[in-house]
């Protein structure tokens, strides 16, 4: 699903990722571990096309790719609710049918009552649920998932992996993501990439 081979990425004359190789299956779930800096987001956008690596190529066998990025990345004129459809509506879903799905998911990850509410009225972990809310509902074959858990209490972590869980089942969705958190990794995927210095460990 996912193949980088000699991968190199430089930014100005900063070299951030030097000569990575790796590859992940599909349905594999893998994490990305590594210091801050240590260049586990920039692999999720080159990953996702956002960038282009400096030398070498990254390949991906993707039809419908989630993105969770580090941000929740919220357009602040739309409701949460609009937000988390934004997708669906974009590959032409209609806007009934959408909402239906939507206001489910928000549902479940603890959002209800707050559909009709804009992100400035919203704390920055339900902004961070709307983001996975809106990553998960085109059902994607792919979900890239940068630090996901941010500003989460245990309790609703947990909810959210179940969540997860169930969803990488149900669309047989290959996970890439980066966490800090060891305990994060190790509950969700089957093989974590360490960066170090722009190389895998
Ligand atoms: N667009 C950019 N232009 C210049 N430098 C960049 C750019 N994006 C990232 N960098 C630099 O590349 C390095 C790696 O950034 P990246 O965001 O991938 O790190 P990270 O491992 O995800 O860090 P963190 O855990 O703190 O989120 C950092 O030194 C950062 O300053």
């Amino acid at each position: 699903m996912i193949e980088f081979c000699n991968v190199a990425k430089d930014f100005q004359n900063f070299s951030v990722l030097k000569n990575i190789t790796f590859s992940v299956s599909k349905g594999e779930v893998v994490g990305i571990a590594g210091k801050s800096g240590a260049g586990k987001s920039t692999i999720l956008k080159l990953v996702s096309g956002i960038l282009q690596p400096t030398k070498g190529s990254v390949a991906t066998k993707a039809f419908r790719l989630g993105y969770v990025f580090q941000k929740p990345r919220l357009l602040a004129w739309k409701t949460a609710l609009d937000n988390a459809i934004l997708p669906l509506r974009a590959m032409g879903v209609a806007r009934r049918e959408a909402m239906a799905t939507g206001k489910d998911l928000m549902d479940y990850l603890g959002l209800q009552g707050f559909d009709n509410t804009y992100p400035a009225q919203l704390s920055g972990g339900m902004c961070q649920r709307v983001a996975i809310a809106r990553a998960l509902l085109t059902k994607p074959d792919l979900l890239l998932m940068d630090e996901p858990f941010n500003g989460m209490d245990s309790i609703l972590k947990d909810n959210i992996f179940q969540l997860l869980e169930k969803k990488i089942i149900q669309y047989d969705a290959t996970v890439l993501y980066v966490s800090h958190n060891t305990d994060e990794l190790s509950r969700l995927s089957s093989r974590v990439i360490y960066l170090e210095k722009g190389r895998l460990l």
